[in-house]
């Protein structure tokens, strides 16, 4: 069965349907250069309301594991790939995964040509369907994109050594493990809880999760995020980065075609030192912004040297763009959880 992929620049791909054949979809584009990690990347909340693309050739061949998931379900709108392997393994296939969540997949496209034409044009927006789109303006002009956030109950360990409220705009679940692998105890509740009831939970440290979209459109966020960072030890990552820069009072803005990958170079601006992490986001935070506020610079990605990381001086507070809890890539950034809890205990 034919499925459709069609820009909003005009250019139609025509390849196999595969997951959900019968779902369409409209959605921004985006590409990713993980070569594995396709559960994880297709689980990530964070690529909610994107259609996922990705460039290595060869996507499925290791089936999917019931403990490698980044949220119950799958995220991302829909899955581009060239050729979509079947599962060798005794695991079920990425495209039972698919089909359980209805989300459709079209394969046996040039994901070459495509990378190409996202980098020259910057972010598109495509649709995928199971007919030709005659005008793409006006069969996607009335879609909507929502952020369905669920709203968590709040959740109450008081007994164990560290605890970490976290603020949920989308967490993958792979930071709450690193986090309890520590031994710290976390609590996760929604980004709409008052200052009152996360102070009634007694928190060693706060954390603001990663989300998918705009950082913008989470203002009402801010000023809760300004009191918790005056008040406890606090680590933003990904989404959580940008909110506490916004907070903080500084800007963000939209990168040509994102980072999303396992390689991508961070370099520390304290020690001079490189990491290799893994990251997924679409937006960054202003450097130039930054001077207004009384955050500091720590990191910077050394292919366009956006801002990597932040810092409030005299306070335990940081921040990181990428994802330190890897899910998948590198482990090199794990550092960054041990670092919150030695600020969570005193430390520097
Ligand atoms: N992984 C994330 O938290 C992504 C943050 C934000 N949605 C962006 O694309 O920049």
């Amino acid at each position: 069965m034919k499925k459709y992929l069609t820009l909003e620049t005009g250019q139609v791909f025509v390849g196999t349907a595969c997951g959900d054949t019968i779902a369409e979809r409209w959605g921004e584009l985006v590409f990713t250069t993980n070569m594995t990690g396709y559960q994880e990347t297709l689980t990530d909340p964070s690529y909610t309301n994107q259609l996922v693309m990705f460039t290595y050739p060869l996507i499925g061949n290791y089936g999917v594991q019931s403990n490698t998931s980044q949220s119950e379900s799958v995220k991302a709108s829909a899955m581009i790939v060239q050729e979509l392997a079947p599962s060798i393994s005794d695991e079920p296939s990425l495209d039972h995964l698919l089909k359980m969540n209805h989300t459709p997949a079209i394969s046996e496209i040039d994901t070459r040509q495509l990378t190409k034409i996202i980098r020259q044009e910057g972010t598109i927006h495509a649709s995928l369907t199971n007919q030709p789109v005659k005008d793409f303006n006006t069969s996607f002009q009335n879609q909507t994109i929502l952020h369905d956030l669920e709203i968590k109950p709040l959740e109450s360990h008081p007994n164990k050594n560290l605890h970490v409220v976290l603020l949920d705009f989308g967490v993958k679940h792979g930071i709450i493990e690193s986090l309890e692998t520590l031994g710290v105890t976390v609590s996760v509740v929604s980004p709409s809880t008052t200052l009152t009831a996360i102070e009634a939970l007694h928190p060693d440290g706060v954390l603001l999760s990663n989300g998918p979209g705009n950082p913008t459109e989470y203002a009402n966020s801010l000023p809760l995020i300004k009191q918790l960072a005056d008040k406890y030890p606090l680590l933003g990552i990904c989404l959580g980065h940008q909110l506490l820069a916004l907070a903080e009072g500084a800007t963000t803005y939209k990168l040509p075609f994102g980072h999303r990958g396992s390689n991508h170079p961070v370099k520390n601006l304290i020690d001079g030192s490189f990491q290799m992490t893994t990251q997924n986001h679409g937006f960054a935070v202003s450097a130039a912004s930054i001077a207004d506020t009384p955050l500091e610079v720590t990191a910077s990605e050394l292919n366009d040297q956006s801002c990597e990381a932040l810092r409030l001086p005299g306070k335990p507070v940081f921040s990181v763009q990428y994802h330190p809890e890897a899910a998948p890539g590198p482990h090199d950034a794990k550092n960054v959880f041990t670092k919150f809890t030695s600020l969570m205990n005193g430390g520097h």
